[in-house]
């Protein structure tokens, strides 16, 4: 019987403590039936307390990790998380273009939750010059959206006009997460794709286990690109996924703990043997 294997590759950051970076992606991709490839662009040093190290991968291994995965087996799928330089981002842009690569998910990460910078200052516009363009969908949170647009985003208002400003840098979808808005109830992430803004609503929940939250996202989103969904489709699953594994997070380690990449499925099956 033939069957078509769904694959999806991740350019990011080795996160040692297992809780975001290539291992979150890795995980989710598992857990949503897709065959998961990595180009880790840096190792990191990392637990659920913080950043101890970062030790970037030389350019050229990066490139051709990249190559070996296009030769023998093409992504449905591509995410982008850490990519911490200039240099970096301008390479990895210039192979997606090469490649002809569809259904890239940027998650534009430039800072770890404990404070560690993940991206450096001069890389920013390598980033929206070279990346931004060729994506499906970026996945901004709202610090990140103020250092790509230069504006203060406080307001409903002003999440609505930096949405538009990061839409007319080319991404195709632009979802402004709201996991940072602590003193709302609801987690409302709000999706522009150049016409329509939907918002997506969730409970917020009362933990501090919020590690590698974005990276589980942003892949959850490029899995369920990687299966043909369409890109609206494919977010409103993943803020599904990642809803259920916040609610289930981890309590391990001393600091932030992971969420938790079972949770999604073992909610859903739950619910089929019910029915
Ligand atoms: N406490 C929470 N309760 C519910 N959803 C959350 C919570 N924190 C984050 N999220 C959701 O997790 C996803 C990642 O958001 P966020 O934490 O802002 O990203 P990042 O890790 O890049 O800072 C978004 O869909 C956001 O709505
Ligand atoms: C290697 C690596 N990449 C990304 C993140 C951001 O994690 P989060 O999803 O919590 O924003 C991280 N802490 N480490």
């Amino acid at each position: 019987m033939s069957y078509k294997q769904t694959m999806a590759l991740t350019i990011a950051g080795s996160d040692s403590g297992g809780g975001a970076g290539i291992q979150a992606d890795l995980k989710t991709f598992q857990e949503l039936n897709v065959y998961g490839m990595s180009a880790i662009t840096a190792v990191t040093a990392q637990n659920t307390t913080g950043v101890q190290g970062v030790y970037p991968v030389e350019v050229e291994g990066i490139l051709q990790q990249i190559d070996s995965i296009q030769e023998d087996l093409p992504p449905h799928a591509i995410k982008t998380g850490m990519l911490f330089n200039s240099e970096i981002i301008e390479a990895v842009a210039g192979r997606l273009k090469n490649y002809e690569w569809k259904n890239i998910v940027v998650d534009p990460v430039m800072i770890a939750k404990g404070g560690a910078p993940l991206l450096l200052e001069e890389a920013v516009n390598s980033l929206k010059e070279h990346l931004l363009p060729l994506a499906e969908v970026i996945t901004p949170n709202i610090p990140e959206a103020e250092v790509l647009t230069g504006m203060e985003i406080k307001t409903y208002e002003d999440k609505i006009n930096a949405i538009k400003i990061l839409s007319s840098m080319g991404p195709k979808m632009v979802v402004l997460k709201g996991g940072h808005d602590a003193d709302d109830e609801e987690s409302v992430d709000i999706v522009y794709d150049g016409d329509t803004i939907t918002e997506l609503r969730t409970s917020r929940i009362q933990t501090k286990n919020t590690h590698g939250t974005g990276c589980t996202f942003s892949s959850a989103i490029a899995a369920f690109l990687a299966q043909g969904k369409a890109p609206m489709e494919a977010v409103r699953l993943a803020k599904a996924f990642i809803q259920a594994a916040i609610e289930d997070s981890l309590d391990i380690g001393k600091g932030h703990g992971p969420t938790n990449h079972w949770a999604f499925n073992r909610k859903n099956r739950s619910r089929e043997n019910h029915s």
